[in-house]
């Protein structure tokens, strides 16, 4: 297992390209620890499968570095690197068994027989093909077979990392759930470096020690679930993550306060002068209706999603969400909306600022 770093890497399917608009990947540097669970989350294009892609050696990067522990991997063929990788859609050799599909990495490696055994028994378990170890893969339903794709992936454990690309797409739902848990499980049992490319955010958060976001060939953060969710360091990543994500405003910094709506909004820190499209942040959950206090809006309906409401609401002509607690009154006075001062992020050309100084201490 190795810890992979990426130096000054970039990348464009372009052979000269010309703009930075050009690079499906733009320059980065970044260090994927040893044994980490990360989950790669962004929307589509956004350049997470070149990355995957990279990683595994299936792409070359046009600019930059790629090291597994002290050693440059740039050059180095996919077979060299030690990486298992599952793809979207299962890659199975249909006139084999399944434990011949599932030995394969194995026997390949020339491993000995009661390994093999042992290893793809317990995978087998893990995957729920126990029974059918000895059917061909061929006549198998695309959900089983890529059961068997996860399983070879995840077979060998001397791999350096396992990546894997949006691999439950084609999985049914009820088992997309138990088959995210048992990767953890096997995270948790072998420790391997995983790398789990989605645009689900649950899909990430669940699996994930660490998120990866990333957005127009940029990772904008990586970080722990909780991290993502209290300070989203780009504006995508608090529109991208929560549910509803971020609500997000245009207003004037001055100090510990912003201008919006006509209204002093106290911040939960004092900030100094700002360049640039400003903007402040706060999550659906840190806003509360009030009968006077805060901004002014108009709630355009309320939705029951069970433990709590959503509240769609409006604040100078821009959408606003509210989480409320479910069986809290919602009367005609609730007219205004109050933010929770330690709870709002202030953003520059959509990148989180660090305030100047903190006025009161962050729960
Ligand atoms: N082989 C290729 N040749 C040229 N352009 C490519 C190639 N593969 C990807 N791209 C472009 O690079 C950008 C990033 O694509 P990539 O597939 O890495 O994104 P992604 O985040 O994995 O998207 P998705 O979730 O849709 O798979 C996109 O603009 C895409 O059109």
């Amino acid at each position: 297992m190795a810890q992979i770093t990426l130096s000054k890497l970039a990348h464009s399917y372009f052979p000269n390209p010309k703009s930075e608009s050009e690079f499906a990947l733009k320059e980065m540097d970044h260090v994927w620890d040893d044994g980490g669970a990360y989950a790669l989350l962004g929307s589509s294009g956004c350049g997470k499968t070149t990355l995957l892609n990279i990683i595994s050696g299936l792409v070359r990067p046009s600019h930059g570095r790629v090291l597994f522990g002290a050693t440059d991997m740039t050059d180095a063929p996919t077979a060299e690197r030690n990486i298992a990788q599952v793809f979207q859609f299962p890659v199975v050799y249909d006139t084999m068994t399944v434990r011949d599909n599932l030995a394969f990495p194995l026997r390949n490696r020339g491993k000995d027989a009661a390994y093999v055994k042992a290893r793809v028994d317990h995978i087998a378990a893990m995957i729920g093909m126990e029974a059918r170890l000895n059917h061909k893969a061929r006549g198998l339903t695309a959900d089983a077979k890529q059961k068997i794709s996860l399983g070879r992936g995840m077979v060998r454990e001397d791999v350096n990392a396992i990546l894997f690309d949006e691999p439950l797409t084609v999985i049914d739902p009820h088992m997309k759930w138990e088959l995210r848990t048992q990767l953890k499980q096997l995270h948790r049992e072998f420790r391997h470096t995983m790398i789990y490319v989605t645009h689900d955010q649950t899909e990430a958060l669940t699996f994930a020690d660490k998120v990866v976001v990333m957005y127009d060939g940029r990772v904008v953060q990586m970080g722990t679930p909780q991290d993502l969710f209290d300070t989203p360091a780009h504006t995508f990543v608090g529109y991208f993550i929560g549910s509803p994500g971020m609500n997000l405003f245009d207003a004037d910094i001055a100090g510990s306060h912003a201008a919006l709506l006509g209204v002093q909004v106290a911040l939960g820190a004092a900030y100094g002068p700002i360049k640039g499209r400003t903007q402040i942040g706060i999550r659906p959950e840190f806003v509360t209706l009030t009968a006077g206090q805060g901004v002014p809006v108009r709630i355009l309906r309320v939705e029951d999603v069970g433990r709590h409401r959503i509240i769609r609401a409006e604040a100078g002509g821009k959408p606003l969400n509210i989480i409320a607690p479910e069986g809290q009154p919602i009367g005609t006075d609730l007219t205004h909306a109050a933010f929770a001062p330690d709870r709002i992020s202030v953003y520059a050309d959509d990148w989180r600022v660090t305030p100047a100084t903190a006025t009161r201490k962050v729960a």
